[in-house]
């Protein structure tokens, strides 16, 4: 299983709390991380193996969201900031618009993300 992680600057903290609250299982079960880029330092930073792509401003939001179109991911965690603005917001939107096309669950908040991975 393929999990991609993003966060907004504003929200990396969050993110590594997050892994780190849930990391035997991200640990086990033949999980997969796949991020942006600098979310993927900030969890490499904590242990975590992940492979990174392009930072989401520079295409990182656009790669992870091709892989999504290509079936290649299964859950997407995606914390954003709602109280930033962005100068990739197109790219956020095509991402989050591929979860719903391709029926990929998409978690934007930790609340949710807890849920989504008690259903693996
Ligand atoms: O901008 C992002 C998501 O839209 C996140 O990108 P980084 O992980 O490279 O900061």
């Amino acid at each position: 299983m393929t999990i991609a992680i993003i966060a907004h600057d504003g929200k990396k903290p969050e993110m590594v709390q997050f892994l780190n609250e849930n990391k035997e299982l991200l640990h086990s079960k033949n999980i997969k991380l796949v991020s942006t880029g600098t979310t993927g330092e900030k969890a490499k930073r904590a242990g975590f193996d992940v492979s990174p792509y392009l930072s989401g401003p520079l295409g990182g939001d656009a790669q992870i969201a091709s892989d999504v179109a290509e079936n290649k991911i299964d859950i997407v965690i995606f914390f954003r900031d709602p109280l930033a603005k962005h100068p990739h917001e197109p790219d956020i939107f095509m991402l989050m618009r591929l979860c719903d096309v391709y029926n990929v669950p998409l978690a934007t908040n930790p609340a949710t993300a807890e849920l989504l991975l008690k259903g693996i």
